[in-house]
């Protein structure tokens, strides 16, 4: 069986949807490949009560706990590592991760990113979308390199930016075609 690792820092809206996908296309059955754990740096992030809602193991290790940024990823590293992962997915994980945890996950490590890289790396995307003028916006599913959101790019969705947009409203268009882009991009891989 593929096991497969989710890390994320809130609500997990893409994780769910990850989650729904392997249910309703029996990935068990058709990629012989599963969900085996949520882990998030956060105790208190709203999607460990999804996945444990699901039946999936979670667990949370706090990054502040931590002297630094290569112990948290040490730490993270050794969780991770129990469920033996055949790929871990960045999904609203909100760290920025280590090279020797890029390293050691390389070619099985994915992220989606809020805008369409390589335009807008880093963080408030669609802020800076409207800022520009963007007439249109999206998301991007990608390897993750050491490099933050350069990393080689597997699947992209673009949605209009509309006249009036906030930050809010366009983040709630582009997520509706991450939960689309995410589940397709990691069956597209395991099933390879
Ligand atoms: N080495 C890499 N790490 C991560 C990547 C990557 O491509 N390479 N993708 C990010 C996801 N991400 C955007 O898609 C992103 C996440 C977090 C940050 C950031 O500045 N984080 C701060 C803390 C912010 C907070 O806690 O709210 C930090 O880590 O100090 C930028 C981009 C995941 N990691
Ligand atoms: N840089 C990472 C980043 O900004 N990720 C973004 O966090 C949002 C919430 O995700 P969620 O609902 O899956 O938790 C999503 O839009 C995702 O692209």
């Amino acid at each position: 069986m593929k096991n497969i690792v989710i890390l994320i820092s809130g609500g997990g809206s893409n994780m769910a949807a990850i989650v729904r996908a392997a249910q309703q296309q029996d990935w068990a059955r058709t990629l012989g490949a599963r969900v085996a754990a949520v882990v998030s740096n956060k105790a208190d992030a709203k999607g460990l009560e999804f996945a444990r809602s699901q039946g999936i193991a979670t667990e949370a290790l706090d990054h502040k706990g931590f002297a630094s940024r290569d112990d948290f990823d040490a730490a993270l590293m050794q969780l991770i590592d129990r469920h033996q992962p055949a790929l871990v997915v960045l999904a609203g994980f909100m760290r920025i991760l280590t090279p020797g945890f890029v390293t050691h996950y390389a070619g099985r490590l994915l992220n989606i990113h809020p805008s369409l890289l390589p335009a807008f790396t880093g963080l408030h995307t669609h802020q800076r979308a409207i800022d520009a003028g963007c007439k249109f916006a999206g998301a991007t599913v990608h390897q993750v390199t050491a490099e933050l959101d350069v990393g080689p790019i597997l699947e992209q969705a673009v949605v209009p930016v509309l006249p009036g947009d906030t930050a809010d409203t366009l983040a709630a268009r582009v997520l509706t075609q991450e939960h689309v882009i995410y589940p397709r991009a990691i069956a597209a891989l395991l099933r390879a």
